[in-house]
């Protein structure tokens, strides 16, 4: 179906992206409320990203899953590209994390199970997300995780350099290294927002107004876990935050760990 702006009733603004911003919406006919995204074609045009973006909505087009965020369609006028994205209704998990400086183990495990359960899917299609980071992640009306932004996915394996626009903290040691990587990369960044969750500050973050060791740390795994994180989320980080990339917990094993498995929500049928 061919849309235009015509279509929606546009609301206000839900945040500013990298390329444009995004705006609450009302598709008028079914009443549906969507975020549309609006992107700058001249802007898109400057920083070469018609590429990266012509990807993004192949992959995202192609992806159905609970945890990651739709892409309904999309359409362009001759100044801007239009994404009709899904509505989520509580927004970005970063500010209800800042909001609480840190997350409860079983609040923290259920997102770590959705996440597993969207980079289980997503790496079935050999697709790499290669952004995990609270900012990129959003919350539905029933407090479903949904993975928002594919900008940095690619088909693994990869070599492309990953330009370090944003927080250096989710890097893993081989995209430091620069070396080839593969989805093993989404399992290191998946102990990082583990670890930021639970204790409301990312691993290997540079301390407030100390040198910027962040990258020795990452390519060292230098990090400490602080005590009140429990034995069983202390496993589960460790046995992510590996910096051999085989070392690291298989995202099947992640969804059947100890920690995942007991603060699943009580199934109501207890057949
Ligand atoms: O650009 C993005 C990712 C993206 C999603 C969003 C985004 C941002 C905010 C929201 C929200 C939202 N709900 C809120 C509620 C309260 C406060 C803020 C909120 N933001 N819902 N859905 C969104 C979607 N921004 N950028 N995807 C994309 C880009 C190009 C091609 C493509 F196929 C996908």
């Amino acid at each position: 179906r061919l849309w235009t702006m015509n279509n929606f009733d546009i609301g206000i603004g839900l945040g500013k992206g990298q390329f444009g911003r995004v705006y609450i919406a009302k598709e008028k006919t079914s009443g549906f409320i969507v975020a549309l995204k609006v992107l700058k074609i001249s802007e898109l045009r400057k920083s070469k990203a018609e590429k990266q973006l012509v990807r993004e909505v192949e992959i995202q087009a192609n992806l159905r899953h609970p945890n990651i965020l739709r892409l309904y369609g999309h359409f362009h006028d001759e100044r801007y590209v239009f994404l009709v994205l899904e509505y989520a209704a509580k927004g970005e998990l970063y500010r209800h994390l800042k909001r609480c400086t840190r997350f409860t183990e079983k609040r923290t495990s259920r997102y770590i199970a959705q996440m597993a359960g969207a980079l289980a899917y997503i790496h079935g299609k050999h697709v790499i997300h290669r952004d995990i980071k609270p900012e990129n992640l959003l919350l539905d009306m029933n407090d479903q995780l949904k993975i928002a932004d594919f900008g940095w996915s690619v088909h693994a394996p990869s070599q492309r350099r990953k330009t370090i626009c944003g927080t250096k903290d989710y890097l893993s040691p081989e995209m430091v290294d620069n070396q080839p990587h593969d989805e093993k990369i989404d399992l290191w960044s998946l102990g990082v927002l583990c670890f930021e969750l639970l204790t409301g500050s990312a691993p290997f973050e540079e301390p407030v107004n100390g040198r910027d060791t962040t990258y020795k740390r990452i390519a060292k795994v230098d990090f400490t876990i602080p005590d009140h994180v429990s034995a069983d989320a202390k496993d589960l980080i460790v046995s992510l935050l590996q910096r051999d990339p085989s070392k690291r917990l298989p995202i099947k094993e992640v969804l059947s760990h100890p920690w995942i498995l007991k603060h699943q929500r009580k199934s109501i049928i207890n057949v």
